[in-house]
Parts: C-alpha cells; structure tokens; sequence
C-alpha cells in the first residue's frame, strides 16, 4: 500500500513518512527515557539532568507532532485534490462506452468516499502506522542499552505479534471484497429507488418495499456480519500476542530482580517502559478496519486510473465528405457477441432507415459510429476515414447524436440548445429552436427560453424534450446525424412538430435513424434490416417489398397496426 501512495502522492508522501519517522523515534525516546528518570528517582539519586534531558525530549516530541500532523493534512488535502483531478482527467478519456451499467453509481462514489478513505491515510493513519513499528524498535534500541536480557524478552515476542497481525489481515481480506461489493451494491439500489419513486408507488410498491433493496441490504448484513465472525479471532489474537509481549518481559524482569542482576528502581523503569511499548501496537490494531477500507479504496482508484483510455491516433486524419462505412464490423460486450460482419454504406446527403427487431443491435451500431466503443473487427469509416483514425474533437465535429432518451441538464432552455455550439450568439440559438420547434413550447412557459427545464428535463415531456435535442443538433450544424427517433406515443401536436423538426434537421444532411415510425422509413433512401446482430436485407422501400422478405413482413403488420395500406408510402 506505502508502494502504491508513493507512486500516487509522490515526493511529498515520502517527505511525511519520513517527518513521522522522526517522530515516531522521538516518541520512543521519551518512553525510553522513563527507565534512567524513574532510576534515579527511585533509587534516591539526582534526577534533574535525566529530567532535563526528558523535558528536552518531550518538547521536541509535541514539536514534532505538531508539524507532522500540520504536514500530514497538507499532505492529505492536496492528495484530495490531486485525485479529484487526476480522476476527471483520466475519467474524460475514458470511451462513453465505459459509462454504463452500475459504473457511474461506483464512481460517484469512488470520487467522494473513496477519496476521502484515501486522504485519511496521510492525514491520520499512516501516523498511526509509522509509530505502531517505529516507536517499539526505537523503545527495543534503548532497552539493549539498560538491560539487554529484559530487551531480547521482549523482542522474542516480536515474530508472534507480527504473525498474529498479517493473520487478522489475511482473515478479513478473504471478506474485504465481498463487504464492498454489498456496499456499492446497496448504495446503487437505494439510489435507484429514490430515483424511481414515481414506477414503484404506480404499481403500489411503497409499504412493502423494493424487493432488489431488501435483498441488497440483506446481502450487506450477512456480508459484515460473516466479516465480524472471521475477523475476531484474529483481533483477538492481536491483544493476546501484545499482551504477552508485557507478560514476557514482565516474568523476565521479576526473574531477574530475585536474582539479584537487577535493581528494583531499574524493573520499575523497564516495565513502565513495557506498557508504553505496546500501546502503538494497539493502536494500530484500532485502525485496522479504517486501513483496510483505505487499502481498498486505493486499489479501486488504481484500477480506475489504470482503465485504458480510448487510443487517440498520433497522426490524425482528415474525412473528406460526409459518409459513414461499416466494412465487416463485428462487436461483442463482454463475450456476449451483439454484432456480426455488417457492411453498409450512408452516402453523403442520404437518408438511411435502421429497421429490426428490439435488440438486434441498432443503437449499438450507431454508437459504433461516434466510437463510444472500439469494433471488435472490421472498420467504421466516417469521412472515408477510419473513425479510429480521426481525433475524437474532429469526429464529434462530424457527428450529431439525439437519442430518444434526452437528458437535459439543469438549466435554462436556451442553455440546453446551446450545448450544440457554446460560441453561438443568442440569434443563433433561437433560430434553431425555431427550426426545431421549440419556439411553441417556449410560448408556453414561464420564463421563456430561459426558464429552467429541471434535471434531466424533468418539466418537459419526451417529444419536447426530443424536439430540445433536435435543435441542439442544428445548432452544432455536423454533417451527419445519428437519430434514435421517439418510439412513445406523442400527440397529434408534439408529433407533427418532431416530424418537422426532424425534417429541418434532414435537409442537406447525412442521416442515420433507428427509424420506428412508418413515414421516416418510407422516405429514407437506403433501409437496413438488422435481425440478431447481422445485415438481412438492404435496400430501397420498394426493393424490399419486392423481395417481399423481413422488411415486407414488417411493414405489413406495422402497416396493419398503423391502419396503413402495404404499398403506402408518406
Ligand atoms: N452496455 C451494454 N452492455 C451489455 N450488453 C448490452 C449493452 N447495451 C446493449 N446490450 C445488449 O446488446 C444487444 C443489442 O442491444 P441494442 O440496444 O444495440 O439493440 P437495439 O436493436 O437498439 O434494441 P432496442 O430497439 O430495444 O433499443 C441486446 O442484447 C442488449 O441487451
């Protein structure tokens, strides 16, 4: 661990262990100097230059302490926010791939407790540590001094207490993981059911709770609780071997005082100096739970910094016009294969429909395309380039994204639009909010455009969020577009507006759409069927239903659904 926040914290890391080592060896010092204070007090003699000596100690003692501690803050303050940055820096690297599943309720809480946990070593435990090693040797130095019998008595229990301790160690690293994981878990879980208030109480689920919490806080029990049950024999043993320690020196020192070889004044001196001894060993044994926390924490934030960023190329490349290519791609999350060699072309200025089956692989494929992932095989060209060729600034350039689950962020509605283009002057930004439509929903609220949406745009419904999002693309103007079109019922009203915002996004555009509305799939000029990850069909609407295969197929029963003749086009 020392080797890990070395590396971490640097120089001035070392610069505290050593601050605290000296410490640690004046602390001992003063312990060791009991033995010729109490000596010559009780032994009738001169105390005053032992005392004097001690005083002087001591004075450097509580001097040391204080600038250690003062250090050690500093030290721990700025290691806060070293990693807070180095975390934000490294997380911005990261692919958007990386950002899914329960990672972002993990690292919320990596970047406050598990910095905190971080910090607390340099500021309070490595102290603790320093002295639990240093304090007891600088004591064993001393003691060879006055009496070395009593000293090696002492020192043969060393190899228990060690022992003793990396056995605790051992005993709760088994559980460590394991307490952890029902943490993060049941902190995701409670996080969820705040966040999902509204689905839980709509199917009366509020009285007797939320099965996954209840089963997330009960995982957490029993994984402290098996903690607790393995952990205790090593603490346990921990008291013992320290105590022993006393107890050793203590049958030696009386031993040797009935035999004569030394003097009372002396034992006295030796076995105060033995209680002293073996109270940084039980301190930290106290701290042992808070280190391993720390331990764990680190290792979490190393695992974290070590996550490999997403490969920039060295010299990047320019795309020529603006075309998407999939050549052969092929991709898997984990070892669950999603795609397999897909091929397709958009030309620039075309319209191309994605059409299948939920979890055929659509928004994958689409994702593909903005690199939130690298392909497993084959290429993605935008521009004509590899898009792992194309620095990740310039391929954002070329590519708008609107999703059909629009997060807006807390702000105003002209904030949210100009996201798109943060330079764009306050015309512009209103201008696309026309095209788009926003102007209409705008009309209606209270602030106007800068009336706040809510988090995550919670005070907007998803067509006027979408249409949001729409002019958020027109104001970023990038040639092609990749849409996930609304697949929620909108009314009469939203709907004819999204269709026009999405035609005013189409012109002069080249446009991917995750297309679900019949109308959309209808003007596209090229329609990919996707079905389990693979290519199944291509071609123009009338094409297909010529083939009349998959696509004909579906635009039959979605014809059907929709009241729509089968030759019907928009
Ligand atoms: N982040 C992820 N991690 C692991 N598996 C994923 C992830 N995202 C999607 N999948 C899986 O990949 C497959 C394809 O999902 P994808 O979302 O691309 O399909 P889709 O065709 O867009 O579906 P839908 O129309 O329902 O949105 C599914 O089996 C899905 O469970």
């Amino acid at each position: 661990m020392i080797r890990s926040l070395t590396t971490l914290l640097g120089a001035s890391f070392r610069r505290q262990l050593a601050i605290t080592a000296v410490y640690a060896v004046l602390q001992g010092l003063t312990f060791a100097l009991l033995v010729p204070v109490l000596r010559a007090l009780l032994g009738g003699q001169s105390a005053t230059g032992w005392l004097t000596v001690f005083a002087a100690v001591v004075a450097a003692t509580a001097v040391a302490h204080y600038i250690q501690s003062r250090y050690g803050y500093a030290v721990g303050l700025s290691a806060m926010r070293g990693l807070f940055h180095r975390i934000g820096d490294h997380v911005a690297t990261l692919p958007v791939g990386w950002f899914s599943g329960d990672r972002v309720g993990r690292l919320g809480q990596l970047a406050g407790k598990g910095v905190m946990d971080v910090m607390s070593v340099p500021a309070h435990l490595m102290q603790v540590l320093v002295t639990a090693v240093v304090t007891p040797a600088t004591v064993l130095v001393c003691m060879l001094f006055f009496d070395w019998r009593l000293a090696l008595a002492a020192l043969a229990t060393a190899p228990l207490i060690w022992l003793a301790f990396r056995w605790t160690a051992a005993l709760v690293q088994r559980n460590d993981a394991a307490v952890h994981d029902a943490a993060a878990e049941a902190g995701d879980r409670v996080v969820e059911f705040a966040q999902q208030q509204a689905v839980l109480r709509a199917f009366g689920r509020t009285s007797e709770g939320f099965d996954l919490l209840d089963k997330a806080l009960a995982r957490q029990r029993t994984a402290l609780r098996r903690l607790l049950g393995t952990a205790l024999p090593g603490l346990g043993a921990v008291a013992l071997s320290v105590q022993l320690a006393f107890t050793v020196t203590l049958i030696a020192g009386c031993a040797l005082a009935l035999g004569g070889s030394v003097d009372v004044p002396e034992l006295a001196g030796v076995l105060v100096l033995a209680v002293r001894f073996t109270e940084p060993l039980l301190a930290a044994a106290d701290v042992g739970a808070e280190l391993r926390l720390a331990r764990g924490s680190l290792a979490r934030v190393n695992e974290l910094l070590s996550t490999p960023a997403l490969p920039e190329p060295g010299s990047p490349k320019e795309p020529a016009v603006p075309s998407v290519e999939l050549e052969d791609v092929g991709f898997s999350y984990g070892d669950a294969p999603v795609l397999h060699e897909v091929s397709f072309t958009v030309a620039p200025g075309t319209m191309t429909a994605l059409v299948g089956p939920s979890g055929s692989g659509k928004t994958t494929l689409t994702r593909l395309i903005a690199r939130f992932w690298d392909t497993g095989s084959g290429t993605v060209r935008v521009g004509g380039q590899d898009v792992r060729e194309l620095s990740t600034e310039r391929l954002m350039g070329m590519v708008s994204m609107v999703f059909q689950d629009v997060y807006l962020f807390e702000g105003s509605v002209e904030d949210n639009i100009r996201l798109g283009r943060p330079a764009a002057t306050d015309d512009e930004v209103r201008a696309a909010g026309r095209a788009a439509r926003v102007d209409e929903i705008v009309e209606r609220l209270p602030g106007g455009w800068q009336t706040r949406v809510g988090e995550g745009g919670a005070t907007l419904s998803g067509g006027e969020r979408q249409r949001v999002s729409i002019a958020r693309a027109l104001l970023k103007d990038a040639p092609i577009v990749l849409l996930d079109e609304a697949t929620a019922a909108l009314d009469p009203e939203n709907e004819a507006a999204l269709v026009d915002a999405l035609s005013a996004l189409a012109r002069e555009r080249t446009l991917l759409v995750i297309a679900h509305r019949l109308q959309t799939i209808a003007r596209a000029d090229q329609i990919v069927v996707l079905e389990a990850g693979r290519v199944a069909e291509l071609g123009t609407h009338d094409e297909l239903l010529t083939r009349d295969g998959r696509y004909a197929a579906f635009w039959r029963e979605r014809s059907r659904a929709q009241g729509w003749r089968l030759a019907g086009r928009a």
